[in-house]
């Protein structure tokens, strides 16, 4: 599989704000990647740092295998860290023009662009008339101008309402089925998850977690029970269970985290069998974001 960015202990230290802790990680071709992390959690700050905008502490990372040298191979990504600046009595077209014009690239793929993003209708519509919605599928379309082999995009619905989030998310599934690596950074779980291949969880600079969306969602869930009397006696037959990873208490209740499948009936039976009755049982899936809640409170 071809590495399209490899970071290696990556460390950004503001004053005494330690904004990228030792962060390590690879992008693979083909996948989208989330950096997930709430407000403050050091994601802006990695991606100005792989795009040369942010100079690092230490560490290292690499674009392409290091084939290239950064200047090179930032000429094969795509990136909106910012609200780029259009001009507002210039057409969609127009704007896109000139973006080409400035980065010394051909305009030929302008009107294939404005169609990936759903604006090719309004393409020439002023600046000023679009909705926020429409601006930032504009700054996509201006990304992609150069056929990037990979899109970078911080926080790509922030501010949007939830038709323009909805769009956006779409064109983005839309752009990732072409082929393209995407790399985007946000403070919203169910963005990371419905777009999403992979993930990236950092809190305070901090990696928690990085592998597969579906991976972390692939926990085999748990039991909460609850008995009148026998409490312990309910706690050590659970222990010894091989299904059971572990088990703790929570409020009046127990909990019984599974590493293995077994059903409700089965679980109920046994303890049945060795004289204990329930007067709660309840199986559970943890929900992502319960997950990421226990990650980022647990570290
Ligand atoms: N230029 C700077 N000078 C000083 N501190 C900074 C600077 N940029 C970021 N920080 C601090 O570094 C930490 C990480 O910020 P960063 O913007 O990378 O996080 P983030 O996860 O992108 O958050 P957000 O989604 O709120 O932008 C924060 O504590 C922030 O206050």
């Amino acid at each position: 599989m071809e590495t399209i960015l490899s970071l290696k202990n990556l460390d950004k230290k503001y004053g005494k704000v330690h904004a990228v802790n030792d962060l390590s990680f690879d992008i693979q071709k083909g996948n989208v990647y989330g950096i997930l992390g709430p407000n403050g959690s050091g994601k802006s700050t990695t991606l100005g740092i792989i795009l040369n905008v942010v100079n690092r502490t230490s560490g290292e990372f690499s674009w392409f295998d290091g084939k290239l040298s950064t200047h090179e191979a930032l000429k094969k990504v795509g990136a909106i860290i910012e609200r780029p600046n259009f001009y507002p009595y210039m057409t969609a077209a127009q704007n896109l023009s000139l973006i080409c014009r400035i980065k010394g690239i051909s305009t030929e793929k302008i009107d294939e662009k404005l169609t990936t993003v759903n604006l090719f209708e309004r393409r020439n519509s002023k600046f000023s008339t679009f909705s926020l919605g429409m601006k930032q599928r504009l700054a996509i379309a201006s990304a992609l101008l150069n056929d990037p082999e990979i899109l970078i995009l911080d926080e790509p619905t922030n501010g949007l309402d939830p038709q323009g989030i909805h769009e956006i998310r779409e064109i983005i599934k839309k752009i990732a089925a072409n082929g393209t690596t995407i790399l985007l950074a946000s403070h919203l779980l169910d963005e990371v998850e419905k777009v999403c291949s992979h993930v990236v969880v950092i809190r305070k600079g901090v990696k928690l977690y990085s592998g597969r969306v579906d991976e972390m969602t692939a926990s085999k869930g748990l039991f909460e029970l609850k008995v009148d009397k026998d409490e312990e006696k309910l706690i050590s037959l659970l222990e010894s269970h091989d299904a059971i990873l572990k088990v703790t208490k929570e409020q009046d209740q127990i909990i019984a985290t599974l590493n293995d499948e077994i059903s409700a009936s089965e679980i109920n039976s046994l303890l049945f069998k060795n004289g204990l009755v329930l007067s709660h049982l309840v199986k559970r899936k943890p929900s992502l974001e319960q997950q990421f809640l226990d990650l980022t409170k647990n570290n």
